[in-house]
């Protein structure tokens, strides 16, 4: 495996200041993804739409290197199919986060991906699944499946609202000694954790000159998020957004 692109020299410098640093009882958390100038992150729900320039791709999956886990919700696994490798090369060594999929109802099927191939290659890791505590029957058989893989299936409690808390999700994976994560979406989650300045340590947004129109998958928090210490990245095609969410 090589690099999917040569890392541009002057953005591992750019990004130093975002990059984890040990945060005590929970992982540092670094929020990224790619975007439309209209906001969207897909053209369409349920459908992976590329965004980034090859190079900016590079810039992610060297963020993927620098990090102890990959984090993205059931929408994403769904709709995208993602390898969740890291494909960035250093000194010859390839450091892979663990892909961990956050799936209460466990929807998406392991047997079969993208991810389960890559693996068998030796080119990624065993997922972590985690899953509501109170899961039916219907999934013991997924469930085995993971585990006879190698994979592990994370039971956390959700809350009265039906959603796990974040508190909860960062509290255990930190105890499995995930001590940086890095969190790259869909939109339901980058929405929510755009409101979580006490959780976000680092925001890496790309953004690419296009737009994906009314159709798409927004990024919009529901309340008025500012941001703090912005600096932008311009690159051949992309420019990326580096910053830190202001504590309200
Ligand atoms: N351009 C980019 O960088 C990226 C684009 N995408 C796109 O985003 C779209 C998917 O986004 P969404 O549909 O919003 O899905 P999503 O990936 O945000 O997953 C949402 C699901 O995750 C689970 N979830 C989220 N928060 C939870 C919580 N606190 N407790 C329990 N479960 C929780 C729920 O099952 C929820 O329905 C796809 O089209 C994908 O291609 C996804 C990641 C990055
Ligand atoms: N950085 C970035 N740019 C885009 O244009 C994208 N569509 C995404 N999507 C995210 O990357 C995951 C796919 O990763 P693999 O290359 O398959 O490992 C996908 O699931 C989204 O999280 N990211």
């Amino acid at each position: 495996m090589s690099h999917i692109f040569p890392l541009p020299s002057d953005l591992p410098e750019f990004l130093s200041p975002y990059l984890p640093k040990s945060v005590e009882a929970k992982p540092f958390v670094t929020l990224t993804y790619a975007q439309s100038l209209d906001s969207k992150i897909a053209a369409k729900p349920g459908t992976r739409t590329a965004i980034s320039h090859l190079e900016t791709k590079t810039m992610t999956h060297y963020l993927r290197s620098v990090h102890d886990g990959i984090l993205i919700g059931s929408g994403t696994v769904l709709a995208d199919d993602p390898g969740l490798n890291c494909r960035f090369k250093e000194n010859g060594n390839i450091n892979t986060p663990r892909p961990i999929i956050l799936d209460p109802s466990f929807k998406w099927d392991y047997k079969g991906s993208k991810l389960e191939l890559l693996v068998s290659r030796n080119e990624s890791l065993k997922p972590w699944i985690i899953i509501n505590d109170d899961s039916n029957d219907n999934i013991k058989e997924k469930i085995q499946y993971v585990e006879n893989s190698g994979g592990r299936i994370i039971k956390i409690a959700r809350n009265s609202d039906g959603k796990i808390k974040w508190e909860d999700i960062l509290k255990t994976l930190h105890r499995l000694r995930i001590k940086s994560l890095m969190i790259e979406g869909g939109a339901k989650i980058i929405n929510d954790l755009l409101e979580r300045d006490d959780l976000v340590n680092s925001l890496i947004v790309t953004i690419g000159p296009t737009f994906l129109g009314q159709q798409g998958v927004d990024v919009s928090p529901l309340e008025l998020v500012k941001l703090e210490n912005t600096q932008w990245w311009t690159g051949t095609q992309d420019v990326i957004l580096a910053a830190n969410l202001q504590h309200n």
